[in-house]
């Protein structure tokens, strides 16, 4: 695992170090501060984050803003250094019912294996799907769920819907890649080659058209993978979702639910989504949905936050979470790179239509984007794509951001995270743009 670890030799320890000892079954719940980073290790018993376990002894450096909080099942103490916006100890967690949940799951990734190895073919393990409003803990009980399985010796497979503030690519984009080990607690999930496609909003509302073909596409080739691949189907999925609850947010569930065969629903934090969810899913004798508790460490982020959050994870993309991955600067022609919208343009003149008929925008439509000062500080998707009606269906293998744009000269500068040629010409736009600072 790649745990940012240092020894101690040379380091001045006395100012801002202190320890905390947990009791079994509490958490010391960590802010990191603004501008510094913030260094923790474990000094004895054991203890997680996020279903993680700590090396003892080792010092781990987790950068400013980062949110956590360090579980202990059976009591520990650990070590700080530096500064912190907030830290307190929390003895009232719902980590039990989480790790029931897991028990459960496991239960049936045992009897998908045993059925698997008997030479059934339909032998399928738990497609677990969370959901709640904004804010209830998601990511992070998805995130246990994965790390859990991962340290039993189980490929998971996780899927990110969540386009606002999701864990494995930039916003945008939803995305899927297996889990092989447990979740590092500072770099976050190790990306092999997630499957990526680019939505290009931040929200589902810009094009739920598009959002909802996106969801099916990759359930449909990860239903391939898991055909051709047992160790991956037996182990399953947990499926990240948006915290849109409501109105079509609320249908976008029901989608998904459909898309992915979820068959396990967890709620996470909200009595009246459960007892919807349970009425409309009663129909299904196969799927499970199951009420769990908002954990009290969750914190709540406001739309400002979110934004900022947005813009860290595209700087994170390009320069590492740390600035350790030096991004490339590119100068292409405007000839080398086609570029599409997906939906809108012009719409069919009333004059065109038959007597009655409403013109409406075609959220499905490939629109070829002129290149322009326009496309300045965009955040473009490299598609697989070989032909233009290959684009709606391909996943991507990464993004542009565009810095310059010289109409005279018809160049475009722009920053790639690797020297890679792009996969084809075709690049996809939404919505999605970044101010580098
Ligand atoms: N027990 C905890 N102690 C401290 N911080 C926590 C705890 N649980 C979650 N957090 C932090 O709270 C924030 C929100 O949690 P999380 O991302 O899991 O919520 P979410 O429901 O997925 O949110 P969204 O709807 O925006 O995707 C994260 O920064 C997470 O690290």
């Amino acid at each position: 695992m790649a745990y940012a670890a240092e020894s101690d030799a040379g380091l001045d320890l006395a100012s801002t170090t202190r320890q905390v000892k947990l009791e079994k079954e509490s958490e010391l719940r960590i802010e990191v501060g603004n501008d510094a980073p913030l260094r923790l290790r474990l000094l004895n018993g054991s203890a997680e984050i996020y279903g993680t376990e700590l090396p003892p002894e080792i010092w781990l450096t987790f950068p400013p803003r980062l949110k956590f909080a360090v579980f202990t099942w059976y009591g520990a103490t650990v070590e700080m250094d530096g500064i912190t916006e907030t830290d307190y100890t929390a003895d009232e967690t719902p980590m039990v019912s989480y790790v029931n949940v897991h028990a459960v799951l496991e239960g049936r990734r045992n009897r998908a294996k045993a059925s698997a190895s008997k030479g059934s073919d339909t032998s399928l393990g738990p497609r677990v799907i969370v959901v709640g409003p904004t804010d209830s803990g998601k990511s992070t009980l998805s995130r246990m769920l994965l790390s859990w399985a991962a340290k039993q010796g189980w490929k998971p497979t996780f899927v990110d819907l969540d386009i606002g503030q999701g864990s494995i690519t930039i916003p945008g984009c939803i995305a899927a890649t297996p889990i092989e080990l447990p979740i590092d607690p500072v770099e976050g999930i190790a990306l092999e080659m997630p499957l990526v496609y680019f939505f290009g909003h931040t929200t589902p509302s810009n094009n739920v058209d598009l959002y909802k073909v996106l969801v099916n596409e990759l359930a449909q080739v990860l239903e391939k993978q898991f055909t051709a691949n047992v160790e991956s189907r037996v182990a399953g999925m947990v499926i990240n979702t948006m915290g849109w609850i409501e109105g079509v947010g609320y249908e976008l569930i029901l989608h998904a639910i459909d898309a992915f065969n979820a068959n396990v629903v967890l709620v996470l934090g909200q009595e009246k989504l459960f007892s919807r969810l349970r009425d409309v899913l009663r129909k299904k004798p196969n799927v499970d949905v199951v009420k769990l508790q908002k954990s009290g460490g969750v914190v709540s982020r406001n739309a400002k936050v979110r934004q900022k959050d947005r813009n860290y994870r595209i700087r994170e993309y390009f320069y590492g979470l740390t600035n350790d991955l030096s991004p490339y600067a590119n100068v292409a022609n405007f000839s080398d790179l086609l570029v599409y919208k997906i939906g809108g343009g012009p719409q069919a003149p009333r004059s065109a239509l038959p007597v009655g008929a409403d013109p409406v925008a075609s959220p499905l439509r490939l629109v070829p984007v002129n290149i322009d000062r326009d496309l300045l500080h965009s955040v473009l998707a490299l598609s697989y794509a070989k032909e233009p009606d290959q684009l709606l269906s391909s996943n991507v293998a990464g993004f542009i951001y565009i810095t310059e744009i010289d109409s005279q000269r018809k160049t475009v500068t722009y920053l790639g995270a690797s020297a890679a040629n792009f996969p084809s010409k075709y690049l996809l736009m939404g919505t999605l743009s970044w101010l580098e600072t």
